[in-house]
């Protein structure tokens, strides 16, 4: 949240605010990686949910005195917000937060900072029988919860009152729930009067996460050139490869196994982070008779987690 020159804690703003921009600018010219086959995007449906909020010391006196001079309600923020989707002409979800925040600061100047997240609401393609073979629908589509981008940044007035900068930002794919079958591991943990937890040399490991990432430049997100955009969707095939090819001893290994791909692929990056979610299968048939399978139940709580950040310094070592 927005906290500049003072310690105080002052914003506000709204929250859950949904757009749903149909015909955006294609997303297009993405180099691909051999973890994907993702290039793009149509961007028939471009639609996110947007958590807003402004801080500025001229507010101060909104919340101590009841004066509401300088006070945007937030009901205008949410039009603001969703007027400005018909007047973007960029093809990203970073690119659509910054174009957002910077006009609003160029039309209220004692706004000094606007802390603005986005998230997709990922809306996949149906197929449908064409004349000779199965097409694309183009006008139908799914409504998916699955992963989706995400984006946070922060956009700043600087002291001289030139044009207000993305200060701080940060990318992610949100929400990444992948499950491997068999071939994970985890064993050799410290054993002692604590330990219940049987040593497992094939668990059915299954794992939310979050992946977010800081470019080098974050014009590379938001300009009219994106040419080194790194799309949410290259970084969840570089997560589902990376764990298809890899046995992994653990969840922390496994995470730092996709950062270095991820740094590795995209020299554009300064920084992935990862939060990451324990939720491996409970076994409850351990052998069926003719059959490689067994049964499994939801893992219980409580939950382990893992957090994690890389620079490119972990690609020397
Ligand atoms: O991948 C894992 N890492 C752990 O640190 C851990 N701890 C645990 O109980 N199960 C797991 N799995």
């Amino acid at each position: 949240m927005p906290k500049k020159t003072t310690e105080r804690t002052l914003f506000y703003g709204k929250d859950d605010v949904l757009v749903y921009r149909t015909y955006a600018k294609r997303l297009a010219g993405i180099k691909p990686i051999p973890e994907s086959n993702f290039i793009g995007h149509d961007n028939v449906i471009f639609a996110l949910k947007v958590k807003f909020a402004v801080y500025g010391k001229q507010l101060l006196s909104s919340f101590t005195e009841g004066d509401n001079t300088l006070v945007v309600a937030t009901d205008s923020m949410k039009n603001f917000i969703l007027l400005h989707a018909a007047l973007y002409k960029g093809e990203t979800i970073e690119g659509f937060l910054a174009f957002v925040s910077q006009r609003f600061m160029a039309k209220y100047s004692h706004i000094e900072s606007i802390s603005i997240t986005g998230d997709r609401l990922p809306f996949d393609p149906v197929y449908v029988p064409g004349k000779d073979e199965w097409t694309d629908s183009g006008l139908v589509f799914r409504r998916s919860h699955n992963d989706h981008t995400s984006a946070s940044m922060e956009i700043t007035r600087t002291e001289d009152g030139t044009e207000p900068t993305v200060s701080t930002h940060l990318c992610g794919l949100a929400d990444l729930q992948l499950i491997k079958v068999s071939g994970s591991s985890f064993y050799g943990f410290i054993r002692d009067e604590y330990t219940t937890l049987p040593e497992s040399y094939n668990r059915p490991l299954y794992i939310y996460l979050n992946i977010y990432w800081i470019y080098n430049d974050i014009t590379n997100a938001i300009s009219d050139t994106i040419t080194d955009y790194v799309p949410a969707e290259q970084i969840r095939d570089i997560a589902q490869t990376v764990f298809h090819e890899y046995k992994t001893p653990s969840i922390q290994f496994l995470i730092y196994q996709i950062g270095l791909r991820i740094l590795s692929r995209f020299p554009q990056l300064l920084e992935v982070k990862f939060e990451s979610n324990n939720r491996t299968w409970e076994t409850v048939v351990e052998t069926i008779e003719d059959s490689e399978g067994k049964v499994f139940t939801e893992a219980r709580p409580p939950f382990g987690f893992q957090g994690f950040s890389m620079t490119r310094d972990d690609l020397k070592e």
